[in-house]
């Protein structure tokens, strides 16, 4: 999924996103980092569809999205197990199909609320796990996550850590507890004013998996057909494999964003992002945790008539 040029203002008048351009790889995690008001919940909301920007376009945005919002509005009457059936049928899935998955997270989580309490009764920490189990039962191929460890116990926590360091595919979250820029490979990024600091700007926040300078990047991806007519509209990069179906190059890591936003532009996908061991510089080249994304999963009758959710 791409964010190409978002600008949002709201209906305040307040400009929430100054044009951000952003991929969110199904290979790693997208961590979005800044102060208070930068426009982290705004950015998330547009990226889950749940808000539509005022400028700017998302590509590729899959079937299904699990949303975390970072509140439930605060009246909500639904008791839980209802409002998890609801979301499933909001998002054209049978909430018989979900369902099990939903009781098999509520049970990891260790949900502890009645299940004919209105929502807005449940704890701070079973109404963010609540709000985690809708977002994770329905299969997502992106999940978009608004602060997940918030309100959890410490066991809660630790149940999502593992859960989202385990899953493949996309994801894209905010995170106060630093949890996720610990995962294999995590991308972090400093939202200031609406705007993503640049990689060279001093306030964009390290990664803690950053290859060393000087390093380089092996990007595998699927292209269809022939990836050669491809290549000869991409910036410069040696190539390791090019054939029909797939291409593998190799580019230095401050140049691998933009390429790969080239490369998805014209129609690839990515399969995998790592660094490459260089002699003597000790970078990782430990495999990527996740497996490469497949597609997205668009089967008919699984997914009926898709409605945005409400927040
Ligand atoms: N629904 C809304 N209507 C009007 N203004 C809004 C709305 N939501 C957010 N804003 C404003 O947009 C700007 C960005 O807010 P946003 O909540 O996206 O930032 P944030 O980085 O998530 O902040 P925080 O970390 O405090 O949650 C802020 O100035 C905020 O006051």
């Amino acid at each position: 999924m791409r964010l190409v040029g978002i600008h949002h203002t709201h209906a305040s008048g307040i400009v929430a996103l100054r044009g951000i351009d952003l991929v969110v790889d199904p290979a790693a995690p997208t961590v979005l980092r800044g102060p208070g008001g930068a426009g982290k919940t705004t950015l998330l909301r547009v990226a889950a569809g749940v808000v539509v920007p005022t400028a700017g376009e998302i590509e590729d945005r899959p079937a299904v999205v699990g949303y975390l919002p970072d509140r439930f509005p605060a009246r909500m009457k639904l008791p839980p197990r209802r409002w998890l059936d609801h979301m499933s049928r909001i998002r054209g899935l049978d909430p018989d199909d979900t369902g099990d998955r939903a009781d098999e997270l509520l049970e990891e989580f260790g949900y502890g609320g009645a299940d004919d309490e209105p929502m807005s009764e449940l704890s701070r920490s079973d109404a963010q796990k609540i709000g985690l189990v809708q977002a994770l039962a329905c299969d997502p191929d992106v999940l978009v996550l608004d602060e997940p460890w918030s309100g959890l116990d410490d066991d809660a926590a630790d149940v999502l850590t593992r859960l989202l360091a385990d899953r493949s595919g996309g994801l894209l979250l905010t995170d106060r507890t630093g949890t996720a820029a610990g995962f294999t490979g995590a991308r972090l990024h400093r939202l200031r004013h609406g705007r993503l600091a640049a990689a060279s700007d001093p306030d964009s926040v390290p990664l803690r998996t950053a290859p060393p300078p000087g390093s380089v990047m092996r990007l595998d991806l699927a292209c269809a057909g022939d990836p050669r007519p491809v290549l000869e509209g991409l910036p410069p990069a040696r190539v390791e494999a090019a054939a029909p179906g797939r291409l593998t190059v190799r580019v230095p890591a401050p140049e691998s964003d933009a390429w790969l936003m080239a490369a998805l532009a014209a129609g690839c996908a990515v399969r995998s992002v790592r660094p490459v061991r260089q002699e003597g510089d000790g970078t990782s080249a430990a495999p990527d945790a996740r497996p490469p994304a497949g597609p997205p999963d668009t089967s008919a009758g699984r997914r009926r008539g898709r409605v945005e959710p409400q927040w």
